[in-house]
């Protein structure tokens, strides 16, 4: 039997011939859009049915083609910025890797923290890791790498050791993927085998995931649903009980100190932060996230990390609860059982999404790159123009939307947003990004579920009547005009939340309990047999 090799290519393969269009060709895309916009202008006066003389026809015919062409290479334009900030970013992660190699040159192969003889992290080395951290998510994700849970503790005005500032590490865990029928979970096999040039696959890609910590976590951050009494007295008894019971540091959102504060002057332990900048560096101090409202709660979480998260445990305060399994009642029991591990946990994919401007001033720049746990919806806003929407998918075109909007969803969010349009639930485990379009008009638009590995672009077009607007996570809302694009792809940090029994179960769950799926009553065998 012949031999042949798999092999998986990345949707960026095509990057360099991208920037080599980009440098001998469209160098002035603006004003080549102002033609195509004058060109179709024109045509728009110009239609056949008037110009009645042949040679008018002719020539309308001709200028259509240049149109045509202008507009293709106007597309050409957005998927080059695109591919341009895919390198940006390789650029970033090749520069922190650099960074990290430097940091660990003079300490042989330890971590610059740890490298520090008397425990003290020395103020260059701190700036350093601060520097890399705020340079951008490769940076973030590259450092993680590099200090794995490596931590500056702060220091504790009671603690037994007194403030030494000495490095603790962040509690480590590991993460199992269990094979049904296998009650090992160290159980590992190939997911696609070529023994043989057959190709096989032993076992399914999804698998019910277990955390089992190696370390105790120590510090744990609870972020609140506002406005909400009872969610403000169960915070209050939960930061006590972690406190007294549990021995762990406590983070809050600053609203949540002040009110604490004015339970009770004790509650002095209890730490924040100052601003979002403050917040984007706390993962490496945080073992567990723990959520107290509704699944906006949990969406409101995670939005508050752009790199990793730790795992979070929501609990259910609010009035449907698709992501929030945890009954609140029964908070100390869970947390227990939590703390002790293994816990089954749902591991959440993310996406993350950049707007790219026709007006950036050159093409490397881009805005800031945002990542959602439910959706990114691209809609008509206030306008009362139907949106009209290019997407495309890696390099191919995949359709125009014509109607209210698009949603992409995570399968996450597939109960939400996605949901209400028409869009499939897809159990959140599903690694895919769902195309849901809203209200379109046309009898023929079914929604579609695109794998994993793509990158989707939507742009207004041109000729486009109005705006869109784009909003992550039903928040954030953002104009795009025409020649603007937003483009889509998975993110590497996916959010993982804490299970109740097992990911599958959990889902059945919601949608039975949230959403009464295919609730009927069932037919008697009183009939015909
Ligand atoms: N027509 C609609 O169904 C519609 C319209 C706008 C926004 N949304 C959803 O609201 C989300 C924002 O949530 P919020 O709580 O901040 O706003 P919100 O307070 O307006 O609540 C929206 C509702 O969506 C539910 N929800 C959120 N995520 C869900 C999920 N993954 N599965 C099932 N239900 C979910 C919430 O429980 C809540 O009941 C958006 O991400 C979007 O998915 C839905
Ligand atoms: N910590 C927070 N800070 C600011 N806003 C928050 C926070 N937590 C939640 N929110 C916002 O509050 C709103 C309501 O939150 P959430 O969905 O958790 O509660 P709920 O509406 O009562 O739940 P449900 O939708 O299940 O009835 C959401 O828009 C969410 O973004």
């Amino acid at each position: 039997m012949s031999t042949y090799k798999l092999n998986h290519t990345d949707s960026f393969g095509d990057a360099k011939k991208l920037r080599s269009n980009q440098e001998n060709g469209f160098s002035d895309m603006s004003s080549l859009a102002q033609s195509e916009k004058a060109v179709q202008e024109f045509l728009i006066q110009q239609t056949p049915m008037q110009a009645t003389d042949d040679h008018l026809i002719e020539f309308s015919e001709a200028l259509r083609t240049v149109a045509k062409a202008l507009r293709g290479s106007s597309e050409g334009k957005a998927l080059a910025q695109a591919e341009a900030a895919e390198w940006k970013r390789r650029y970033e992660l090749e520069r922190c890797k650099n960074l990290e190699l430097l940091l660990k040159a003079p300490s042989n192969g330890v971590c610059a923290d740890e490298s520090n003889s008397n425990g003290m992290m020395d103020h260059s080395a701190k700036s350093l890791r601060l520097h890399v951290q705020e340079n951008g998510k490769s940076g973030m994700h590259s450092l993680e790498r590099i200090c794995a849970h490596e931590v500056l503790q702060d220091c504790e005005p009671n603690s037994p050791n007194g403030c030494n500032n000495k490095l603790k590490r962040k509690a480590s865990f590991k993460l199992s993927w269990g094979c049904k029928g296998h009650a090992n979970d160290q159980h590992k096999k190939e997911i696609v085998s070529f023994e043989s040039g057959n190709i096989t696959t032993p076992d399914r890609s999804s698998k019910q995931i277990s955390l089992t910590w190696e370390s105790s976590p120590q510090t744990v951050i609870i972020f609140t649903k506002p406005n909400s009494t009872s969610v403000r007295v169960l915070s209050v008894e939960m930061v006590r009980w972690l406190r007294d019971h549990k021995g762990l540091n406590v983070y809050v959102e600053p609203r949540v100190k002040a009110e604490l504060l004015s339970e009770s002057s004790s509650f002095d332990f209890v730490q924040t932060w100052e601003d979002d900048k403050e917040i984007s560096l706390l993962h490496p101090k945080v073992d567990l996230v723990i959520t107290l409202g509704g699944d906006g709660t949990v969406l409101w979480a995670a939005s508050m990390f752009k790199g990793p998260v730790p795992p979070i445990v929501p609990f259910s305060m609010g009035s449907l609860g698709f992501m929030t399994p945890f009954h609140s009642e029964q908070y100390r029991d869970c947390l227990e059982s939590v703390l002790r591990g293994p816990i089954s946990i749902t591991l959440r994919h993310r996406l993350q999404c950049h707007i790219i401007r026709d007006k950036a001033r050159h093409d490397y720049e881009t805005e800031e790159n945002m990542l959602v746990l439910n959706e990114v919806t691209i809609d008509r806003g206030i306008s009362s123009y139907l949106t009209n929407l290019e997407c495309y998918c890696d390099n191919s075109f995949v359709t125009c939307v014509q109607g209210d909007g698009l949603i992409l969803s995570t399968t996450s969010g597939s109960t939400a947003y996605s949901l209400a349009a028409g869009g499939s639930m897809v159990h959140p485990q599903v690694p895919g990004i769902l195309f849901t379009p809203i209200c379109p008009h046309s009898l023929s638009f079914r929604p579609l579920i695109l794998p994993d590995h793509v990158t989707v672009r939507v742009q207004v077009p041109f000729n486009s009547r109005g705006s869109a607007w784009v909003s992550f996570d039903g928040k954030g809302r953002k104009q795009l005009e025409a020649g603007d694009a937003l483009v889509c792809s998975m993110a590497p940090w996916p959010v993982s939340t804490a299970c109740q029994v097992e990911s599958t179960h959990d889902f059945l769950r919601s949608i039975h309990e949230g959403l009464h799926w295919n609730q009927r009553k069932i037919q008697s065998s009183d009939g015909p047999q």
